[in-house]
């Protein structure tokens, strides 16, 4: 689409701009409640919250806790919820069989906030990081991530969290081929609803530190996660991932992190018109934190115009740890 203008004076773009009242009128987008997914953190114990030191304003929230802030989430309108479980170290293994365990705690809290919560979705992360001792998304041998048997853990965590209940499944390790065996598990199990919201274009980035001290896989990390996370300086590859992840089954497209890679959802959603998320990291919330805390930025207005951006850029939604506070925000208006 190209502007037609008149020459100035006929055209003065100020007019539109001149009063509240006309700028709502020509406002091309905007930012809602429905447009939200709210990523949490699960641990062990009854009445527990635990501060993250690296996300202020966040905490790591025991099952029944949980339920109590999905309930405020979904009053909010807020129409999914994202867990991440922090997974006890004794936990870990080479294998990850924990990830699989119909028991563990993120299929426990699946199953209690389907039973009480019934309206919010339920989504989760599919990935081995919290479950291996190596602190990586897939399975280490001898210092290689073997790709395939991976696949072949990640379909069977797949069925067990739609098997507790979850509404869309989030793949975010970066392996190839894992859309297609999970779909075809799916089907092949019944689940024809579940849906799954792709990690499509993830790239190896700094921004996601806070978050691996939120889910205490920083300390177990070995490396870095290049050979299956996208390297930052691409992005014809990140509509390669999109179009293959699409065509093997996946019903929604996520771009990670957010605000650095806006192009690349521009041109996600420009090329395949697909559903398209955002993840607003753990560095990117910490960044806005950080700077408020000090009187550098006004941490509100920060907030309200980096997801207003996420509009603005094509995407459909948002995964952001700001979440409740937007919806509170957006409600009172
Ligand atoms: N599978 C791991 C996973 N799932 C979501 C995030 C990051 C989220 C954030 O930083 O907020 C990560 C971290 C990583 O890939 O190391």
């Amino acid at each position: 689409m190209r502007p037609t203008l008149a020459p100035f004076p006929a055209t003065r773009l100020r007019r539109t701009r001149a009063s509240a009242p006309l700028r709502d009128l020509v406002q091309e987008n905007t930012l809602s409640v429905k447009d939200l997914i709210w990523p949490v953190f699960v641990v062990e114990g009854q009445a527990t919250r635990q501060p993250v030191a690296s996300l202020p304003g966040v905490e790591r929230l025991s099952i029944d806790l949980l339920v109590d802030a999905a309930a405020e989430a979904a009053a909010l309108g807020i129409p999914a919820i994202c867990l991440f479980p922090y997974t006890d170290p004794a936990l870990k293994t080479q294998a990850c069989e924990e990830a699989w365990n119909p028991d563990n705690l993120s299929n426990r809290a699946i199953r209690a906030i389907k039973a009480s919560v019934p309206d919010i979705a339920v989504m989760t992360d599919i990935a081995l990081d919290p479950y291996n001792i190596n602190g990586h998304d897939g399975i280490v041998e001898d210092g290689v991530i073997l790709n395939d048997e991976t696949v072949e853990a990640l379909v069977k965590m797949a069925l067990a969290q739609a098997e507790a209940g979850a509404d869309i499944l989030g793949p975010s390790d970066m392996m190839d081929g894992r859309i297609g065996a999970m779909r075809g598990a799916l089907e092949a199990a019944g689940h024809k609803d579940v849906a799954i919201l792709s990690y499509a274009a993830k790239y190896a980035s700094c921004f996601y530190g806070p978050f691996r001290d939120a889910v205490g896989a920083s300390g177990a990390l070995k490396g870095d996660k290049k050979t299956y996370q996208m390297n930052p300086a691409n992005s014809d590859e990140a509509l390669r991932l999109v179009e293959r992840d699409l065509s093997e089954g996946a019903d929604m497209v996520m771009v990670k992190p957010g605000l650095p890679y806006l192009d690349v959802c521009r041109r996600v959603k420009q090329a395949f018109g697909a559903p398209t998320f955002a993840y607003q990291v753990s560095g990117e919330y910490a960044m806005i934190e950080a700077a408020a805390a000090r009187g550098w930025i006004d941490g509100e207005a920060a907030m309200m115009e980096s997801l207003l951006a996420f509009k603005r850029a094509g995407c459909d939604g948002v995964l952001t740890y700001f979440a409740p506070r937007v919806a509170r925000r957006l409600r009172a208006g």
